[in-house]
């Protein structure tokens, strides 16, 4: 998977240069191309913002540099990727929720790009020129408010190369996790076996893994229902009995 991001503060995805995102970069299961939005001004101060029309607080993001480095984006990727268009995803506090449902649908994708936002958001004719050329999509990564996009950009690039096939060494590990199917993670426990006074739970050092499976799904659904009773409610029931007769 190609990924592209466009910031003004490119050091802050310096972070994806590093464990498993790294790993895969280095390994070529993701291919990932940082822009300064900066670099596509041609001003001595290297401008990206302006007065919002109609006035208010605060500074909006020129179009013309956005205009011009997603052009760049769109050429240079589809160089490499052999034509085509990115799907352009634009982080905001009013997008559609990011979840692991879309995380999955994005790790799809062949080639993403992302616009990382700053001061009160990009000129809106910037989203209505990009949806002419590829698809755009706004999300949120939860109902919060951030300064920018590059933490959200963070974010959602974990949760999307994770899934890319060969990232994660055991895809094992990508089953029963919260979010993945409708319920919360199980708790886990490791040596050693009394910490602190405390000892662990007696099923898991039984070695029967029926006992194991059952106990775990059981706590799986006692933490959804004790901390997320709407994802317990948006369970389909029969994907419920079927995990019953699944341990
Ligand atoms: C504060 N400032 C004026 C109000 C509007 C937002 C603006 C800051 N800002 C600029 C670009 C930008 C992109 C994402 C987010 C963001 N916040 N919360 C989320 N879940 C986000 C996502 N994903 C915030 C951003």
């Amino acid at each position: 998977m190609r990924l592209d991001v466009v910031s003004i503060f490119p050091d802050y995805l310096a972070p994806l240069d590093l464990s498993l995102i790294g790993k895969a970069r280095r390994e070529g299961l993701v291919d990932l191309h940082v822009h300064d939005l900066r670099d596509f001004t041609h001003d001595r101060h290297r401008t990206v913002d302006d007065t919002p029309y109609g006035g208010g607080a605060g500074m909006v993001m020129r179009p013309e540099p956005w205009g011009e480095a997603l052009d760049h984006v769109v050429a240079a990727g589809a160089a490499a990727v052999g034509g085509g268009v990115p799907h352009l995803v634009v982080p905001g506090p009013g997008g559609r929720p990011f979840t692991q449902e879309l995380a999955r649908e994005l790790a799809q994708q062949p080639w993403l790009a992302f616009a990382c936002g700053r001061y009160e958001g990009i000129d809106e004719r910037v989203y209505d020129e990009a949806r002419e050329h590829m698809p755009v999509s706004v999300l949120s990564l939860g109902d919060y408010v951030l300064n920018g996009g590059e933490v959200a950009v963070l974010a959602m690039v974990e949760a999307i190369a994770r899934l890319i096939p060969g990232v994660i060494g055991n895809a094992e590990s990508l089953v029963e996790e919260s979010h993945e199917d409708g319920l919360l993670e199980y708790p886990v426990y490791t040596k050693p076996p009394v910490w602190r006074g405390r000892g662990i739970p007696e099923v898991l050092l039984s070695g029967h893994h029926g006992q194991i499976a059952r106990w775990r799904r059981d706590e799986r659904l006692r933490r959804t229902a004790q901390r997320r009773p709407d994802m317990l409610a948006a369970l389909d029931p029969a994907a419920l009995d079927e995990r019953d007769r699944a341990v």
